[in-house]
């Protein structure tokens, strides 16, 4: 992840790496600096047959070599940080991870993802919508330059997943517009990009806001 944040910005990577390197290295904890199961097809991970059925809908046969190894970890529950080039297939990575988690009986926010502009935000919200077609997600971008109004009529009228960036979903949580306790999965989409552009309050109290 170093060498992605742009000089001059106060979003240190090496700092970031060196601590992230600490953090997995440290005694006593259980981490997986490593998940070594590889899936090399969407039948075999486990998946709900309406997620695959969306899955395969959208286009993909097979998963791509994050996918491979990023879903099922990632609907084991554990908490997993996933590094590939752009355009690799992480979106759809944690956006499947996401869909075979949510609880759709339950018309409340239980996922929450950062993402660093509006246009990356607005782009997960359709693969989201895309994968879940035949789930019944309901997923809302929460993003800055579009109506306050129509966000908060749409959280207020109830939604699964919530995609968003830092400004706005921070503007909703403070508002209680966005409700935080039913938030069981937090995703931060290019979290050193986030950090670089000066979101690190936001994200924090996005964070802390989660139960
Ligand atoms: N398993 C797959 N089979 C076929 N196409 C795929 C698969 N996974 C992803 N793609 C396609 O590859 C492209 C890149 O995927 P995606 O946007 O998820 O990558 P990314 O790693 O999130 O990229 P970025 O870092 O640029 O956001 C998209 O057009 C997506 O539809």
């Amino acid at each position: 992840m170093a060498g992605l944040a742009p000089e001059g910005t106060q979003f240190d990577a090496r700092q970031y790496d060196s601590k992230m390197n600490d953090l997995l290295s440290a005694d006593g904890q259980e981490f997986f600096t490593s998940y070594d199961e590889v899936y090399d097809s969407f039948d075999a991970m486990g998946l709900q047959e309406n997620l695959l059925r969306g899955i395969y809908a959208y286009g993909f046969e097979r998963p791509s070599a994050i996918q491979q190894r990023g879903i099922v970890p990632f609907c084991k529950g554990l908490d997993v940080i996933q590094q590939a080039q752009s355009g690799t297939g992480k979106t759809a990575t944690f956006c499947s991870g996401i869909l075979q988690q949510l609880d759709y009986g339950v018309v409340q926010c239980q996922a929450l993802v950062l993402a660093p502009t509006r246009e990356l935000a607005q782009k997960i919200e359709k693969v989201m919508r895309a994968l879940g077609d035949y789930l019944g997600v309901k997923v809302h971008a929460c993003v800055g330059g579009t109506s306050v109004r129509e966000d908060q009529r749409i959280l207020q009228a109830g939604v699964h997943t919530v995609v968003g960036t830092p400004g706005r979903v921070f503007d909703m949580l403070r508002r209680q517009s966005l409700r935080p306790d039913y938030i069981k999965m937090f995703v931060l989409d290019e979290a050193d990009e986030m950090l670089s552009r000066g979101f690190k309050d936001q994200m924090k109290f996005c964070h802390r806001s989660i139960p």
